[in-house]
């Protein structure tokens, strides 16, 4: 993997931020090379003027081994959302994710998913939150209402815990669109919404750990 020399910031940033020129590694020795990757095609000028390499963080769902993550699971429609959880586990296990570091908890309908991965994200304990549910349309307008409130309060409870909450609930107009995005010819989502919270997590790992490079990709003093 092609590791960047160095980062450089835009010059428009409020603050003249600082150059970064060493390696990941020697700049944030607890992240491995897995953690980054970097395009040596992206080119910004730094202070300097001189072309700079930008580094790009992505996620890894290779390095998840003591990652907890939490799965908020809808029973309505549970002939759909069982399917859709068992997906989920069964991704987060093939990454490494240990049943031990999976908390599921069991809410009455996508509604109420909102409320609960919120209060599991504030607590701090988890890496993701996934939220699962299925939304199938009946005769009247109840299904916007659901499932508006289920997209609108899991945006919410990821931005107001600071945990990335996976959008994993169905929104189908009919059972047979479910069943096949619960593990037929559609895939699972579960499955995918897992992919997702791995990533969303290691990426989380990433900007925490490397809080400067962060801040000067900002061009802010916050921690
Ligand atoms: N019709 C569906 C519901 N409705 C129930 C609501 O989610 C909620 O539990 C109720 O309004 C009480 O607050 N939930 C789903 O997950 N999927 C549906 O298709
Ligand atoms: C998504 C719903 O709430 C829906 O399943 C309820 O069905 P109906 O609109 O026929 O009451």
């Amino acid at each position: 993997m092609m590791m960047s020399r160095s980062i450089a910031v835009a010059a428009s940033f409020p603050e003249t931020p600082k150059m970064v020129h060493s390696s990941p590694q020697a700049q944030f020795p607890r992240l491995s090379s897995s953690l980054y990757s970097a395009s040596s095609s992206a080119r910004i000028l730094g202070n300097s003027g001189r072309a700079a390499a930008v580094r790009h963080l992505v996620g890894s769902v290779t390095r998840t081994e003591g990652l907890r993550f939490a799965i908020v699971v809808a029973r309505f429609n549970e002939v759909v959302t069982k399917l859709l959880l068992e997906g989920a586990v069964d991704t987060f296990k093939r990454y490494s994710v240990t049943e031990e570091d999976i908390d599921v908890v069991w809410v009455p309908g996508s509604f109420e998913i909102p409320v609960a991965a919120q209060r599991l994200g504030k607590l701090g304990k988890y890496q993701a939150i996934l939220c699962i549910g299925a939304v199938v349309r009946g005769d009247t307008s109840h299904y916007d209402a659901v499932a508006n409130s289920a997209a609108s309060g899991v945006l919410s409870a990821g931005l107001s815990s600071g945990v990335p909450c996976i959008f994993g609930v169905l929104t189908c107009e009919d059972m047979d669109q479910a069943l096949n995005r619960a593990g037929g010819k559609a895939g699972n989502k579960g499955s995918e919404a897992a992919l997702t919270a791995d990533y969303s997590s290691m990426h989380r790992v990433q900007l925490l750990q490397t809080g400067s490079l962060f801040q000067i990709y900002l061009g802010t003093g916050c921690s």
